[in-house]
C-alpha cells in the first residue's frame, strides 16, 4: 500500500503525450492553449473615447463645435485650438485632442460648447496600447480558455486557435447487484449510480465520457469489455470489482489485457483499493465500487491526470485552508478525505462519511483532507479541496 503523496507523484511523473489541434474559436471554450498568443496589434490601436461627450482642443471654458465622430467612423479628424467635436463612446479621438469631456459636464447651444467644471488633460481617452502593446504576450501555452479568454482572443481578430485535444474517456461499471434506474428492483439488487456520478463529475470538470457499459461479475466478459474499450480510448475508468472478494475480477482482467500496474491500494479513506495502470499511451484507473470512494478517487487521483493530458497546468481541485466550524476527531488509521460544505469562508464536515454514502457529497461542495487521525479544534484551519 502506498501513501496518497506517492500515488499522486506516480501520476504526475508519467510520460504523457499531448495532441495539439486547431479549433475554431467558437468551440475552444474549456481547452488549454497549445500556443503562445502575442498581440498582432495594440489594444486599443487607436485613441478612442471612454464617454459620450465632446473631444476638445486646449483647456478653456468655451469651444466652437466643428462636427461629430460616431463609434465606427473611420474618418480622420484634426482639431484646432479652441475647437470641440461631438464624440461617442468608442469613437476615434481626433488628432490634437486634449481631453474628452462627458456630455453631462457640458452645455451646448448651436455651435457653442460650455464646460461645467474642470478639464484634466488626457481625461476620458483610452490611449493606444493602454491594455496591450503590439507584440506583447497575451497568453502562454497551457492557458485555460475561459469565457473572458474567448472575448480577448476574438478582440485580437482570432478565428482559429491551437489547443490541446482532450483525452477520450470510457467507463465500465461492474457488479451483479447493479440494475439500471427504471428497472424493477428485487431485494439484493441496487441501482447502478456510479456511472451517473462519474460522468457528471467528468462533465463538471470539462471532460466527456464518450461511452459506458455495465458488465456483470464475469471474468471473461470483463476481460473482453476492457479489451474493446482499451483499443478505442485514451483513459479507461472502471468502477467496482477491484477489492479482494471472490468476484473481484478487474485487476486480473486488466493484467490479462497487458495493462501494467503502476500502483494498487492507497493508504486513504475512502478509496483504499484504488488501481492505476497503463498500456502504452493508455491509462487505466480502477475505482473502488463504493459510491463515495469512486467519486472521491476521481476528484483526487483521476482529475490531475486528465488535466495533464489536456495540456493544463492545474493539479486537481483548487485547494484552500479554511477554519472548521466545529470540533472534529478523525478516528481509524488512514488519512481521510471528508465530505464537507464550505460556506462563508468556513468549512463544516458533514454527517454521513461512510464510503457507501453519497448524499453528504451531493449536498456538500468540498472534501476536507486530514492527513492523520487526530482531534481538530473549532476554528483550526484544514485543507479543503473545492469541488464547486
Ligand atoms: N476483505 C476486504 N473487503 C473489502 C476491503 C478490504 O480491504 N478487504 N476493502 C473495502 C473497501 S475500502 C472498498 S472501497 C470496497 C471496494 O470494493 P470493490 O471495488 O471491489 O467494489 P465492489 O465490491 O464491487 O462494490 C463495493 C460497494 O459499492 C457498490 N457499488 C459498486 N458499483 C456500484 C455502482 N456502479 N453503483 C452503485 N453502487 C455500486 C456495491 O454494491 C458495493 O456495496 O471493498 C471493501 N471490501
Ligand atoms: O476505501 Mo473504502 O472506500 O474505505 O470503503
Amino acid at each position: 500500500m502506498i501513501s496518497i503523496k506517492e500515488a499522486l507523484k506516480l501520476v504526475q511523473s508519467q510520460n504523457i503525450k499531448t495532441t495539439p489541434v486547431e479549433k475554431e474559436l467558437s468551440s475552444a471554450l474549456g481547452y488549454h492553449l497549445a500556443e503562445t498568443i502575442t498581440a498582432p496589434f495594440s489594444m486599443p490601436d487607436f485613441n478612442n473615447s471612454a464617454m459620450d461627450g465632446y473631444a476638445v482642443c486646449g483647456i478653456y471654458e468655451n469651444y466652437h463645435i466643428v462636427g461629430e465622430v460616431a463609434a465606427g467612423s473611420t474618418v480622420d479628424h484634426a482639431l484646432e485650438d479652441g475647437q470641440a467635436i461631438r464624440i461617442f463612446t468608442g469613437g476615434k479621438v481626433p488628432e490634437n485632442t486634449t481631453a474628452v469631456v462627458m456630455q453631462e459636464k457640458t452645455s451646448a447651444e448651436d455651435k457653442q460648447l460650455t464646460i461645467i467644471g474642470e478639464i484634466k488633460a488626457g481625461q476620458n481617452i483610452r490611449a493606444i496600447g493602454d491594455e496591450l502593446k503590439k507584440g506583447q504576450e497575451v497568453f502562454t501555452t497551457g492557458h485555460y480558455i475561459n469565457a473572458a479568454s474567448l472575448g480577448m482572443l476574438a478582440s485580437l481578430g482570432k478565428t482559429m486557435v491551437k489547443v490541446y485535444e482532450k483525452p477520450t474517456i470510457k467507463l465500465i461499471t461492474t457488479g451483479n447487484e447493479l440494475i439500471m434506474p427504471g428497472q424493477e428492483r428485487k431485494k439484493g439488487q441496487i441501482y447502478e449510480s456510479n456511472s451517473h456520478a462519474l460522468c457528471g463529475a467528468l462533465l463538471e470538470q470539462g471532460f466527456n465520457c464518450c461511452e459506458k457499459q455495465q458488465i456483470e461479475d464475469n471474468f471473461e466478459l470483463i476481460k473482453s469489455g476492457i479489451s474493446s474499450y482499451l483499443e478505442q480510448t485514451d483513459v479507461l475508468l472502471l468502477s467496482g470489482g477491484i477489492s479482494v472478494g471472490d468476484y473481484d475480477y478487474v485487476k486480473e482482467a486488466l493484467e490479462e489485457n497487458g495493462v501494467k500496474e503502476i500502483y494498487y491500494k492507497v493508504f486513504q479513506k475512502p478509496g483504499k483499493p484504488l488501481y492505476f495502470g497503463r498500456k502504452g499511451d493508455k491509462f487505466v484507473f480502477a475505482l473502488p465500487g463504493n459510491p463515495a470512494s469512486s467519486l472521491s478517487c476521481f476528484y483526487i487521483h483521476v482529475l490531475p491526470l486528465l488535466q495533464r493530458l489536456s495540456g493544463g497546468k492545474s493539479d486537481g481541485l483548487p485547494k484552500v485552508n479554511l477554519p472548521l466550524t466545529h470540533h472534529y476527531e478523525l478516528k481509524g488509521d488512514r488519512p481521510a478525505f471528508l465530505k464537507a460544505s464550505v460556506k462563508n469562508s468556513e468549512v463544516t464536515i458533514l454527517d454521513g462519511q461512510m464510503s457507501s454514502m453519497i448524499r453528504s457529497m451531493a449536498i456538500g461542495n468540498a472534501l476536507v483532507y486530514i492527513p492523520e487521525p487526530k482531534k481538530i479544534e473549532r476554528g483550526e484551519k484544514v485543507q479543503c479541496l473545492l469541488i464547486s
